[in-house]
């Protein structure tokens, strides 16, 4: 399938760049990727190279260095500026796309004042689903900094930081990712969260680990969505079992249910083939206990390892394997068994699989989706947050 990805804010420009510099080479799932901020800084700066220029559309003239969390404010300016928005889409193909995922982070005022009157006008625009991508703030970030790096921060170089480098302080920040929720609710087909508190490090502050952050998610990200991209017309290249955008569809569903990605990797022994001139080209030989133990070790990692917002697995409504790497490792019973697992480990009946072949790959790796979770306990802590600062 093919995806429209946009960014919004600091946290989604990253993010969107993120999920194009993972895209792998052969299998692109992403029809365009935008990057949209109130700043020129960050759009400069972050979005990088994985970002084409004519895709980095600053809007809201007169806005500079954010909103200073002030949500209400940022669901005004979105409204003001989201057919601005929408033109700028037109720099794309948007109407190529089967799909649009909208990255943000929640949290602050920018993208989360934004997103829910972009998502509500792609809806009406192109009749397409709306996946929304967003990252949970952080504990941490909840304190007010005594260190004078209130917000500014947000919109710093994407560079990496000094050691012990200032973390924002946003108090709002629970209160603001609880409002945008409920904004989203019903407008979003689904949204894919990102727990920053569960995913950055013991004393760790976000501008340290966000960077690593986003390369985890963008993994995760990409492992789901290029499963049914490119690979036609190479033969070899060709899933056994295509996920194709209407099972994408089946899993996330259209009422904005809460998803969350496993992940499980593994490197194999490919022989060395890849480095040769086509004279080693045949598939490598693989031991079929070696591929049956790879595959069963990723599909445990991704069923039951860390998800990108824990939750009881068993809670999940509906849910999608992806099994993929090196043809050769792509074990069919051991693929089979590993779904039949996922479906005795979710509440709900739908379980959707499929594979991703890598020729030139060399890991083996399982992408889990589980959808339609809950009830989630982080979300209930920032809800109980939220009342404490409201
Ligand atoms: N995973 C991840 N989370 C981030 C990153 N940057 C910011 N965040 C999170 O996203 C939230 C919002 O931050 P930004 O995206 O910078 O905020 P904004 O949407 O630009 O809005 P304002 O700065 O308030 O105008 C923060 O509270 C963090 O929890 C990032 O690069 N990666």
């Amino acid at each position: 399938m093919q995806l429209e990805v946009i960014g919004i804010g600091g946290a989604g420009c990253r993010i969107a760049g993120a999920i194009r510099a993972a895209e792998p080479s052969g299998h692109s799932f992403i029809e365009d990727v935008f990057a949209f901020d109130t700043t020129d800084e960050l759009l400069t700066q972050t979005a990088d190279t994985a970002v084409p220029e004519s895709h980095r559309y600053r809007y809201g003239d007169g806005i500079d260095g954010g909103l200073g969390g002030d949500l209400q404010r940022g669901f005004e300016v979105g409204e003001e500026h989201v057919e601005e928005l929408d033109r700028a889409l037109d720099e794309g193909t948007p109407t190529a796309a089967d799909a649009f995922l909208v990255a943000v982070g929640l949290g602050g005022a920018t993208g989360g004042g934004t997103a829910p009157a972009l998502v509500a006008t792609l809806h009406r625009q192109y009749d397409k689903p709306v996946y929304v991508l967003a990252t949970l703030p952080a504990d941490r970030e909840f304190e007010r900094g005594g260190d004078g790096a209130a917000e500014s921060d947000s919109h710093s170089s994407e560079s990496a930081p000094a050691a012990g480098a200032a973390e924002p302080s946003r108090p709002n920040a629970a209160a603001n990712a609880v409002h945008t929720l409920e904004r989203l609710d019903g407008l979003a087909s689904a949204v894919i969260c990102f727990d920053n508190d569960r995913w950055l490090r013991t004393g760790e502050s976000l501008v340290e680990g966000r960077e690593r952050c986003n390369r985890e998610l963008a993994t995760r990200v990409s492992a789901f969505f290029a499963a049914g991209a490119g690979g036609a017309g190479s033969g070899e290249t060709i899933a056994e079992t295509v996920i194709d955008a209407s099972d994408v569809g089946r899993v996330m569903g259209s009422q904005t249910a809460i998803v969350t990605l496993g992940y499980g990797e593994q490197d194999v022994d490919t022989g060395g083939s890849r480095f040769g001139l086509g004279l080693f080209s045949a598939k490598p030989d693989v031991e079929t206990s070696s591929a049956v133990s790879a595959i069963e070790t990723v599909i445990r990692k991704g069923i039951h390892g860390k998800l990108t917002l824990e939750c009881d697995p068993e809670s999940a409504q509906r849910a999608l394997l992806i099994v993929g790497g090196p043809p050769a490792w792509l074990n069919r019973q051991a693929i089979a068994e590993g779904r039949r697992a996922l479906e005795s480990t979710i509440g709900g009946r739908v379980v959707l699989g499929g594979d991703a072949p890598r020729p030139d790959g060399e890991a083996v790796f399982a992408a889990v989706v589980l959808a339609d979770v809950g009830p989630v306990e982080r979300l209930e802590e920032l809800r109980a947050a939220a009342e404490r600062v409201e």
